[in-house]
């Protein structure tokens, strides 16, 4: 872990209507970190997400991704340029292809790294060829990696939850990001599953030196995963700390709890 800004909010406010969303949210995340973003139903976090990735773009304040040194104002890019600058998001409903192999489906998310153009592909030249050889290769090492290596020719029809969470995974990975963003990535996964994907995660960083910000509604889970923790209530800021203050922060116990009167 560092101490340089990879990604940095500075009053973040997203507005729907007459509601606040996002209220004047600040708060950075450090290369190497894994950061939880937590807060009762309803808080605000999968707008903030959605105005990071810039699905939104009619938030007010900054949104700022650290690009070698340069702080770049992510407002100033579309949606598939930030996954080009390395700011790439996994979604809680997967978009896999059923019936394809998995490989395949890993392939299909990494045809925007081809340099070769689309003509010398279905020509299969030998430049093409290459790049697609290369390609395969490395999926083939991110498989290994997430312990699906045996599945890779299987269609992904009929895999188990736990294999299409980190076939999503795995797609990520292969654009080479700084950045994942991830949508709870334990939901709908039992017990055994949620233990490997927390391993997964926390060896991802320094196999593929990503930074992780991820919502999350298993507490468990952030709790032993992340280095430090976002609280948010009513799209406002409460604390960002360690795990274990943020468990015993007066502020988050009453956001989740609700104020003994
Ligand atoms: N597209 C939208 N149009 C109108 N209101 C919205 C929209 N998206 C979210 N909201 C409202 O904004 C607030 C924040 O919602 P958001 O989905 O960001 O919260 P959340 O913390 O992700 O909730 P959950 O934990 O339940 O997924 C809620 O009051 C929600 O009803």
């Amino acid at each position: 872990m560092s101490d340089q800004t990879l990604l940095k909010l500075d009053k973040l406010s997203m507005q729907f209507g007459g509601l606040k969303a996002v209220d004047e949210l600040s708060f950075s995340v450090n290369e190497g970190e894994i950061v939880g973003l937590i807060g009762p139903n309803g808080a605000g976090k999968t707008t903030i997400f959605n105005c990071i990735t810039q699905f939104y773009k009619e938030y007010q304040g900054n949104i700022y991704f650290n690009k070698e040194d340069e702080m770049l104002d992510l407002k100033e890019y579309k949606v598939t340029d930030v996954i080009n600058q390395g700011l790439v998001r996994t979604f809680q409903n997967l978009e896999l292809i059923p019936d394809l192999s998995i490989l395949d489906n890993i392939l299909i998310g990494a045809h925007n790294q081809f340099k070769t153009g689309i003509i010398s592909h279905m020509l299969k030249t030998p430049k093409a060829r290459k790049e697609e050889k290369i390609l395969k290769e490395k999926a083939e090492e991110i498989l290994k990696f997430l312990n699906i290596y045996e599945l890779k020719d299987f269609y992904v029809k009929g895999q188990p939850y736990g294999v299409l969470k980190k076939i999503e995974i795995a797609r990520t990975l292969m654009s080479n990001p700084k950045m994942i963003i991830l949508d709870e990535p334990a939901a709908g996964l039992n017990d055994k599953e949620t233990d490997e994907l927390q391993e997964i995660l926390y060896n991802m960083k320094d196999k593929y030196n990503t930074t992780i910000l991820l919502i999350e509604h298993d507490m468990g889970f952030v709790m032993n995963i992340c280095d430090r923790i976002v609280a948010i209530n009513f799209g406002k800021f409460l604390a960002m700390d360690s795990p274990q203050n943020i468990q015993s922060n007066p502020q988050v116990q009453e956001a989740y709890l609700g104020k003994d009167d």
